[in-house]
């Protein structure tokens, strides 16, 4: 039985993960489940998977959670020091689903037992690439990439000499506001902006998909996770979202990873690593979708994939700045605070402001560094924000 624990199963990619568990429980024993708010759902899952522990990360809410696990003989616990306990308790597979940079400490702990880390939270690589990737190495771990652009080249590559490789597209929907005239983006709202056209996801990554932030933290990763240089990676808008990434090799072959619009593939591709199962997602009638649809993606419209070429020329710290930046910007304008087209302002001048600081550099990445990072650009993103909202 393989043992598996999943961080953030509350949440759409934990919900997706449990889905194919319950589907084979003889092969699975869950280990730890963890959650935040949702205790009434975390307690449902835990029942379900007979799971040995449930965890939020919410101390407040440890009662409300022995409550419903009363008489089930399942461990509760809760708080930061006991999500890190859970990710720590030995096991074979840990999904990584927590939303933000709140990801990266448990995921390095998964990685420290050596378990295989399915990596949702891109923040972590964005954050700290080296140091997981220095991690997994140290303790024989593996981090497998369950984003669905980049668990679409990681199968584009199998059996692939990766020196072959001449670039990499990743695509994008667009997000809510693709087709919105300019001039009208500064009044969306945050209801506007929570409606992904394709895909059904938690509210921060759907925003981020609007403002194409998504896709500047998954350019990021995939530089991180795959080492391509920036200058071989691509962004391409696809409406469809059918086309998850494809990659282009020296002799000019384009290999496309298409599958619906449902995580459960990657999933349960990283689940199942390396072979492949069934899976119930739907097949694609080719002939029935007729027609698939590119554009270029445009800068004005989209600032957030200039800054994430920037980030990447900076190196260090800055992708943590530019992460913690994101997130305090996204709070802002989720609470009213700025329009959707500051959140690019906010986190532009965190970073012009940070690196101007030197706070950006760094030798060798440390957990400590990176966390310090993130909060001082925190600081300076909140300051920006007022700022903003003042003058509005
Ligand atoms: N959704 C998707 O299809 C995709 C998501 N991803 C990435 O996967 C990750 C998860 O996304 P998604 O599932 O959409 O997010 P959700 O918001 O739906 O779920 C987040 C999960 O993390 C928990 N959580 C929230 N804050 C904290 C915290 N501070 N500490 C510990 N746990 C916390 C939530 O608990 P609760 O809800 O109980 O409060 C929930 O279980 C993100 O990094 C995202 O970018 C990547 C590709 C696709
Ligand atoms: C499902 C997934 O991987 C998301 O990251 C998705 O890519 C979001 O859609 P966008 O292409 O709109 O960012
Ligand atoms: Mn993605």
């Amino acid at each position: 039985m393989k043992r598996v624990s999943i961080l953030g199963a509350t949440g759409s990619i934990g919900e997706n993960t449990v889905d194919l568990i319950a589907r084979a429980p003889e092969e699975h024993k869950v280990v730890a489940l963890t959650g935040g708010r949702n205790v009434v759902r975390l307690a449902e899952q835990a029942i379900a998977l007979n799971a040995e522990l449930a965890v939020t990360c919410y101390p407040e809410l440890k009662q409300q959670l022995a409550d419903r696990l009363s008489g089930t003989g399942i461990e509760v616990a809760a708080g930061s020091e006991a999500l890190l306990d859970a990710a720590a308790r030995p096991a074979d597979w840990v999904m990584s689903a927590i939303v933000g940079a709140a990801g990266l400490p448990p995921g390095l702990v998964a990685l420290k037992q050596g378990a295989t880390l399915a990596l949702a939270n891109k923040e972590s690589l964005v954050c700290a690439g080296a140091l997981l990737k220095e991690t997994a190495a140290a303790h024989g771990a593996t981090l497998l990439p369950v984003d669905s652009e980049h668990s679409a080249v990681a199968q584009a590559l199998v059996g692939e000499d990766i020196s072959a490789v001449e670039r990499v597209i990743i695509t994008a929907s667009g997000g809510a506001f693709r087709d919105w005239p300019l001039e009208r983006l500064a009044e969306a709202t945050p209801e506007q902006a929570s409606k992904h056209p394709n895909w059904d996801m938690g509210q921060r990554i759907t925003v981020d998909s609007a403002s194409m932030f998504n896709k500047a933290l998954e350019v990021i990763e995939t530089h991180e996770y795959f080492g391509f240089s920036p200058s071989q990676i691509e962004v391409i808008v696809h409406p469809q979202s059918l086309i998850h990434a494809l990659v282009g090799f020296h002799d000019g072959a384009l290999m496309a990873h298409v599958g619906p619009p449902d995580m459960r593939h990657a999933i349960g591709y990283a689940l199942y690593y390396p072979e492949r199962r069934a899976l119930p997602v739907e097949r694609l009638d080719l002939v029935k979708i007729g027609q698939l649809d590119f554009r270029a993606p445009c800068e004005r419209r989209w600032p957030a994939l200039r800054l994430a070429r920037e980030v990447m020329a900076m190196g260090g710290l800055a992708g943590a700045a530019f992460n913690a930046a994101k997130e305090q910007a996204l709070d802002a304008f989720l609470a009213r605070q700025i329009r959707f087209t500051d959140m690019a302002t906010v986190v532009e001048e965190t970073l012009e402001a940070l690196e101007r600081d030197g706070a950006l550099k760094c030798d060798r990445m440390r957990l400590d560094d990176v966390m310090e990072t993130d909060h001082l650009a925190r600081k300076r993103a909140v300051e920006a924000a007022s700022l903003i909202a003042t003058d509005a």
